[in-house]
């Protein structure tokens, strides 16, 4: 088991422990629970399914990397395919502010880039701050986003986000985690491939800027992460973001990272270069390409 489960773990009901060591077991533990995992967690604890999304945010929050704030904040998004995914804050010493990845958001990439078509629901452990309301409003699930609250009656994201301003304000009609293939050919090496390969599942319908990142780690692991733009602007998500969010859910650390490419337009009206160059320097690591789409 990850030692960053150390403190949470045994803090659980001892019924979902046992059934949950195995699946910790790796150090590399996913992060995500297949809806078989969910089905066993439930018959060994007897929870429902809310009950035991909400007894497990602990070691969801554990996953957390607060290195300004130590305020950890775990989330967990249930795909309409029944598997849940595990989100984590993460601050970046070194960086900006602006490159602060929330629970919420951590939960939602996560989902989006193993493939999950549609998010049910988002279980966090505080209430969703404005930006990440504003975040989940740009999903294709909309204002009938399930959102759980401890100590709260399930209520949706339209509860929580009257008046909502979203991509409909700026005629898009293609959202979050709606399939999408930029259509860009893959070149140059596998570290290349991987990271167009995230560009052209991108989210960038206000300023057809796709991107993707891929970074791999020293044993060979490679992690990619896709732009995912929002209506509000600000509270979009960069591809470097959806990437560390990967490799840190996944177990890795930033030491782990051997080098990383962008993948991006050469004439797009916005760049991810110099806020991903500067990011990942200030994590350590000063190896970054750009192969151009
Ligand atoms: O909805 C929220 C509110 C805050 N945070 C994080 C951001 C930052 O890392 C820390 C303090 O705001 O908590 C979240 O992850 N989700
Ligand atoms: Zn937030």
């Amino acid at each position: 088991m990850h030692s960053r489960f150390h403190t949470a773990f045994p803090g659980l009901a001892e019924n979902l422990q046992a059934a949950l060591a195995p699946m910790l077991a790796d150090t590399h533990f996913p992060a995500m629970l297949s809806a078989e995992q969910v089905a066993t967690l439930q018959s060994a604890t007897q929870l429902d399914a809310d009950a035991l999304a909400f007894a497990l945010l602990p070691l969801a929050a554990a996953c957390a990397r607060t290195d300004l704030s130590h305020f950890n904040v775990g989330a967990i998004a249930r795909g309409v395919s029944g598997s849940w995914y595990f989100g984590a804050n993460m601050e970046f010493l070194g960086a900006t502010m602006q490159q602060t990845v929330h629970a919420e958001q951590s939960a939602v990439s996560h989902a989006w880039l193993r493939g999950e078509k549609a998010l049910a629901s988002v279980t966090v452990n505080y209430t969703p701050c404005g930006h990440c309301r504003q975040f989940m409003n740009e999903l294709n699930s909309g204002l009938s986003l399930g959102i759980n609250l401890p100590g709260r009656a399930p209520h949706t994201l339209g509860d929580y986000l009257p008046d909502a301003f979203g991509p409909k304000d700026l005629e898009i009609k293609t959202l979050l985690m709606d399939e999408q293939d930029h259509g860009f050919p893959l070149r140059g090496d596998a570290l290349a491939q991987a990271a167009i390969t995230a560009a052209n599942k991108s989210h960038s319908p206000y300023t057809h800027s796709p991107s993707g990142v891929a970074i791999v780690c020293r044993d060979g692991r490679i992690f990619i992460g896709s732009y995912a733009e929002n209506a509000a602007f600000n509270p979009t998500l960069p591809p470097l973001q959806g990437a560390l969010n990967l490799l840190n859910l996944n177990g890795f650390d930033y030491a782990d990272i051997e080098r990383a490419t962008l993948a991006e337009r050469a004439d797009a009206p916005l760049t991810q270069w110099d806020a991903t160059v500067a990011t990942l320097r200030a994590l350590g690591c000063e190896n970054v390409e750009r192969v151009q789409l």
